[in-house]
């Protein structure tokens, strides 16, 4: 799997939006299927709600995996789709998706990326997962590069005076690795009660009695730049005491949360925030889109993993045919030699 960036648009057969388990598992559907594709997903990982809400909680009706946590679903998951060769757009969120005069549809990120694609797989879940915006007046005149909501390497405050706001434990985390590599590290945070783990909690106190965080209980009201380089964060106390803190980075983990955003404007049929689908084929009502997982509504539908494991298989299969003109025949991973090829295992016959 690689990451990658571009300015000109990119020419797909296949577009997943979502990286969830519905869309990674459409990813290896397609590639059965001989159709490559790219993802693209709001978060800076894949894996949807179960990396970000309950990665180290365990999981237990995956079909033949009696056990597993979320981390470790999508570690599976990723294994089995290593050999499709998926282009991952990561950290952006699919802002447009229009249908273009010869029928295939371009989609716009929020990163600028564009996708030119002749078939789209929504897998958008409960919605896009953003991060909590900071509210206050000064956000707006900051030049690029100084405010980093939930980051997921700290590598841009080395040697520099940062601010980390937030107390759960990605704030906390982010804390500890920015000791390392800045300057000073100031944690901010409206109360002195952290969300972490034990290890984490340890460490923090430990990288505060040392002098290498200091920890300040309080709200941010404003944050003051100069020419548009962050300089300092201003804080109110518990008195309601204004005081100035010097910063050249600011992180934010406020949380993330899903949103629904832009799939409500794409101008599919929906019902109750839901697409509605033929679950015959996971067909939106728009030619060449089709959708799985939490996101999509039809009679009998279970917001569960191994259901969007089914329409993934579903979507792939009519994809398939509108795609190449002709139903797919339906082949065993276990017997085909075309799809031990595609998987890259030796073929007893060979
Ligand atoms: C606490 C908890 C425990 C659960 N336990 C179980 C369980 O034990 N068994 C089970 O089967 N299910 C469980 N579920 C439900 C399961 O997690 C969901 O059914 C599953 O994650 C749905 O997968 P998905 O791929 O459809 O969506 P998601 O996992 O929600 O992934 C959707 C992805 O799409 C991205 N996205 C959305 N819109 C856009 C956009 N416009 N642009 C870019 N990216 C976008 C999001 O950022 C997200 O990463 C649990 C859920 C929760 C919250």
């Amino acid at each position: 799997m690689q990451d990658t960036s571009g300015t000109q648009p990119i020419q797909t057969d296949a577009l997943v939006i979502g990286a969830g388990p519905a869309g990674l598992f459409q990813v290896f559907q397609l590639g059965l299927q001989g159709i490559r594709c790219h993802v693209v997903d709001a978060l800076p990982h894949v894996g949807g709600q179960c990396a970000q809400l309950y990665g180290d909680k365990p999981i237990y009706d995956i079909p033949g995996i009696p056990v597993c946590t979320g981390h470790e679903l999508v570690q599976l998951l990723q294994r089995q789709i290593a050999p499709m060769d998926v282009q991952l757009h990561l950290s952006q969120q699919v802002a447009r998706l229009q249908r273009m005069d010869d029928g295939r549809w371009l989609a716009q990120t929020s990163q600028g990326l564009e996708l030119h694609a002749r078939s789209v797989f929504i897998a958008a879940g409960v919605g896009a997962f953003v991060p909590k915006a900071l509210k206050v007046p000064g956000v707006e005149q900051l030049a690029a590069g100084q405010l980093h909501y939930h980051p997921a390497n700290l590598d841009m405050v080395r040697g520099r005076t940062v601010v980390v706001h937030g107390g759960d434990e990605e704030a906390v985390a982010a804390a500890i690795a920015a000791a390392d590599k800045a300057q000073t590290t100031c944690l901010l945070y409206r109360r002195d009660a952290f969300q972490a783990s034990a290890a984490q909690l340890e460490r923090l106190q430990e990288l505060r009695d040392s002098g290498a965080i200091r920890v300040v209980i309080g709200q941010i009201t404003q944050l003051h730049a100069d020419a548009g380089q962050l300089r300092a964060v201003q804080w109110m106390d518990g008195e309601g005491q204004e005081h100035e803190l010097a910063a050249q980075q600011l992180v934010v983990c406020l949380g993330i949360s899903p949103r629904l955003g832009p799939v409500a404007e794409w101008g599919l049929a929906m019902e109750r925030k839901q697409l509605l689908v033929n679950p015959a084929t996971q067909a939106t009502d728009a030619p060449g889109i089709y959708a799985i997982g939490d996101i999509v509504s039809y009679p009998g539908k279970h917001k569960l993993i191994l259901c969007g494991f089914h329409e993934a298989t579903m979507a792939a299969f009519a994809a398939a045919e509108y795609l190449q003109g002709e139903k797919p025949l339906l082949q065993y991973t276990t017997t085909s030699a075309r799809l031990h090829a595609i998987l890259g295992v030796s073929h007893p016959e060979a």
